[in-house]
């Protein structure tokens, strides 16, 4: 089955790709792809996805016509969307950006999707919730964004839903990887040339391995492929929460257990409060992964397994 990758520069569209050449039972999945910006985007992370990749195309999901013509051309019979604008801090004074291609852009996507009678897969984020619960969020949960990021992926969600009734949203959140920017790398580069590192410790959350998420994907894909229609909104995440101390402490030990790291800085816990940044976060973002599994047979992610995988592949001399 052809499906359309938007976003394939992107941390989880790497991941995406890296998944297909890892994994011979998605063999009968094909992917035509597009990225925003660079055709050539850097991937010195792994030999294989550079070796396999054909070139994708140039596309800006916010131009209506340019996803129909793509459509038209290429008749996928799937879209994956990973693409989005996801820096949380820079969306609070790049609102409209943030919009065009949070929401615009899925509308955009969603719709061609609509007319041409396909479905789309499509990926939200712990980020749509508020953060005042004390047990995980169910889907269903009324959602209260608290940054222009969460607000602006929560009307690329409305949007999809509202717009094509062939759709998965699925909801992640604190996704790490080998691939792109993220908490992991970041952590790890600071690891190499600081002796102490500052981490909030009182925002929770659970982080997901882009990697697994990817497989996910991918298996949601084959079983559309052969039929399957069970459209709605799903949370997929780690199956253990932490505070962001936790995760740096996890990715750290790991490091150094794989003397990937030398010297091992001290971390010091912190609030919130200690480390300002333009946009909240929610202090709470746990997400129930239940209706997933039952739906789809897709387990929760165990992280912390995959923080091996991950240091393990990571060139830290390259970060
Ligand atoms: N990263 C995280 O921790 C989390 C992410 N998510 C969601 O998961 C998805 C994947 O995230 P992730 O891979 O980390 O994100 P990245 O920021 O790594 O990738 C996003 C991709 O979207 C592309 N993009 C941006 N604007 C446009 C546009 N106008 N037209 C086409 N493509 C565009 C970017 O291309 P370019 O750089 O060329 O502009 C980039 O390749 C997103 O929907 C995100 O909201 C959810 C929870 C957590
Ligand atoms: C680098 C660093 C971060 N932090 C804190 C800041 C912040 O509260 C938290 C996470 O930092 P980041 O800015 O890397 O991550 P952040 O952009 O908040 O991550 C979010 O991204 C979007 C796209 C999502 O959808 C979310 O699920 C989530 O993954 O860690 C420290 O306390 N110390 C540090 O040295």
């Amino acid at each position: 089955m052809k499906c359309w990758l938007v976003g394939a520069s992107g941390q989880l569209g790497q991941c995406l790709q890296q998944a297909l050449i890892d994994n011979q039972v998605f063999s009968s999945i094909d992917l035509v792809k597009s990225v925003h910006t660079n055709p050539d985007y850097p991937s010195s992370e792994s030999f294989s996805l550079k070796a396999s990749r054909t070139k994708p195309f140039k596309l800006d999901i916010t131009d209506f016509d340019a996803v129909k013509l793509f459509v038209l051309t290429h008749k996928p019979k799937l879209i994956i969307n990973t693409a989005a604008y996801t820096e949380v801090d820079n969306a609070e004074s790049n609102i409209d950006k943030a919009y065009n291609v949070n929401h615009k852009g899925a509308r955009n996507l969603a719709l061609v999707a609509n007319q041409s009678n396909i479905p789309i897969i499509h990926i939200s984020t712990d980020f749509v919730f508020d953060g005042q619960a004390t047990i995980p969020y169910l889907e269903a949960h009324s959602s209260r964004p608290i940054n222009v990021y969460g607000a602006s992926k929560r009307q690329g969600e409305l949007t999809i839903q509202q717009a094509c009734s062939q759709h998965v949203i699925i909801r992640t959140s604190w996704l790490i990887s080998e691939y792109g920017n993220n908490f992991a790398k970041t952590i790890i580069r600071l690891a190499q040339n600081r002796n102490e590192l500052r981490i909030v410790d009182d925002q929770i959350g659970c982080p997901t391995y882009a990697g697994n998420l990817a497989k996910a994907i991918l298996h949601m894909a084959a079983q559309i492929a052969l039929g399957k229609t069970t459209w709605g909104t799903f949370h997929y995440c780690g199956n253990v929460s932490t505070s962001w101390y936790g995760l740096a402490k996890a990715i750290v030990e790991e490091a150094s257990v794989q003397r990937k790291l030398l010297t091992v800085p001290i971390l010091q816990r912190i609030n919130t409060l200690d480390y300002p940044l333009p946009a909240k976060r929610p202090p709470y973002s746990v997400l129930d992964c239940q209706q997933i599994k039952i739906a789809w047979d897709i387990e929760a992610c165990d992280w912390q397994a995959s923080i091996k995988t991950l240091i393990k592949n990571l060139d830290v001399a390259a970060l």
